[in-house]
């Protein structure tokens, strides 16, 4: 129960900041927050990530559907002690319904993260982004580490 909490919390940061950035930022309108580093950007991606499948609209409802029932069906059968886990996914599930708001509200997500990584101007995202990104770490790291303890116990 408290992992759904927890997706609520991403939604609800998620869409508050999106809509501070509409209501308080022009279109492509860049604040700077760390020079060189960090900038807000009002920016709005008819897309996926990198805008690949642009205005397609019902392969992303298709595919989030999917994705949201897939990470439901897995955090209820996941056992309780798989805390880690559960949390990863509570935090998909928080990204990937965050974007499916917008785009079913406006047929396209809006994007206000700019990031310089390494001078490489890396695609504008938002909170549901980074939500999701994170969690597709966490569950990557648990496997790996899951791999490396079964191969020493073998
Ligand atoms: C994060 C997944 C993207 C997110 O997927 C979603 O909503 C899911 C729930 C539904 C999609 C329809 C299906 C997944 C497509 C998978 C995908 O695309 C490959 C992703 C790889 C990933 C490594 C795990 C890279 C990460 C990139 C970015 C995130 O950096 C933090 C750049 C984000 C910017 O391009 C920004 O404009 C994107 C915009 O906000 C819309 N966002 C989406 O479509």
């Amino acid at each position: 129960m408290i992992y759904y909490l927890i997706a609520l919390f991403i939604i609800i940061v998620d869409q508050v900041t999106k809509y501070l950035v509409v209501q308080y930022m022009e279109l492509g309108e860049n604040i700077p927050i760390i020079e060189n580093f960090l900038y807000l950007s009002s920016h709005r991606n008819q897309g996926a990530a990198w805008g690949i499948l642009q205005g397609q609209m019902y392969f992303f409802y298709i595919i989030t559907m999917l994705v949201v029932i897939g990470l439901i069906v897995y955090l209820q059968k996941l056992p309780n002690d798989q805390k880690w886990m559960k949390f990863a996914l509570s935090l998909m599930l928080g990204g990937a319904v965050g974007n499916f708001i917008d785009r079913l509200l406006h047929q396209e997500v809006i994007d206000f993260i700019n990031t310089f990584i390494f001078s490489y101007d890396f695609p504008i995202f938002n909170v549901a982004d980074s939500a999701l990104v994170i969690g597709v770490g966490i569950i990557l790291v648990l496997t790996l580490l899951e791999g490396k303890k079964e191969k020493e116990l073998s």
